[in-house]
């Protein structure tokens, strides 16, 4: 079977409640491509998503920003898994490079998370990436294999993760990773996933691109043969996400 494209928008730390409704209002307006050639998921900060779940057209689904790492509790500022499912958001994003940086999540934390949220019956978007001193020392492959390799280690099942590759350097910058970079790096871990998982998962599992996607970079990228999708940050808090959506008709 093909991989579905896929492409998410995470809002990060951003807006109000008044910007939210703008934006509900753009994607709700939006022409999008229809489910069999499109999924697409958008990641609000969490007081947020009850508004924009209800008020969002049902083509757009909804991801959490992170979740904890083990069933809820006694751990204060933080929300579990549990508490996900119990709403109805689908999907959450785990690992992105901005909590590994700031919140010191390691692999074996980020991994710990995915095996976690699977199984509450969440799916994940796993990201991964280096930074610029690694690329410079040629470890890219090194770096992103290490962080696949803790997820792979602690899960029984991909069917339920989108790998996201986002080198960091390439995040909130402006310098996007040219369509032969992010090739590169997509070919590589499916080639990881080939040789330390299974071939079937190789082939199903989608595997996307984060890193300065916008409306005049994503048709090219999305031409990449390993290339599934995009996960967005700032581009998706603009009407040129709906663009970036429509990237998808690409692989048709
Ligand atoms: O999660 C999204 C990525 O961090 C990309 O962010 P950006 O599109 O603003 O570079």
């Amino acid at each position: 079977m093909g991989r579905l494209f896929f492409v998410g928008g995470n809002w990060k730390c951003n807006g109000t409640s008044e910007d939210v409704k703008k934006i509900v209002s753009t994607l709700n307006g939006g022409q999008i491509p229809s489910k069999d050639v499109v999924e697409i998921v958008v990641s609000p900060p969490f007081v947020f998503i009850p508004s924009v779940k209800s008020e969002l057209k049902p083509e757009f689904q909804i991801a959490a920003q992170n979740c904890w790492v083990k069933k809820g509790g006694a751990f204060t500022g933080e929300i579990s898994a549990e508490m996900l499912v119990n709403l109805g958001i689908p999907w959450v994003i785990i690992g992105h490079s901005e909590r590994r940086a700031l919140m010191n999540e390691s692999n074996e934390f980020v991994g710990e998370k995915v095996a976690y949220a699977l199984s509450q019956g969440l799916k994940v978007i796993a990201c991964v990436g280096e930074t610029l001193e690694e690329r410079d020392a040629g470890t890219t492959m090194k770096v992103v294999a290490a962080q696949t390799k803790a997820i792979a280690d602690k899960i029984s099942s991909w069917d339920n993760v989108v790998l996201a590759y986002e080198p960091v350097w390439a995040i909130g910058t402006g310098k996007v990773a040219t369509p032969a970079q992010a090739q590169e790096v997509h070919a590589e871990l499916r080639k990881w996933l080939e040789t330390n998982t299974k071939a079937e998962v190789a082939a199903s599992t989608r595997i996307i691109y984060g890193g300065s996607v916008n409306g005049g970079n994503c048709k090219e990228l999305a031409g990449q043969k390993d290339l599934d999708g995009f996960l967005v940050g700032g581009a998706s808090l603009k009407p040129e996400f709906i663009d970036i959506i429509k990237a998808a008709e690409v692989k048709k």
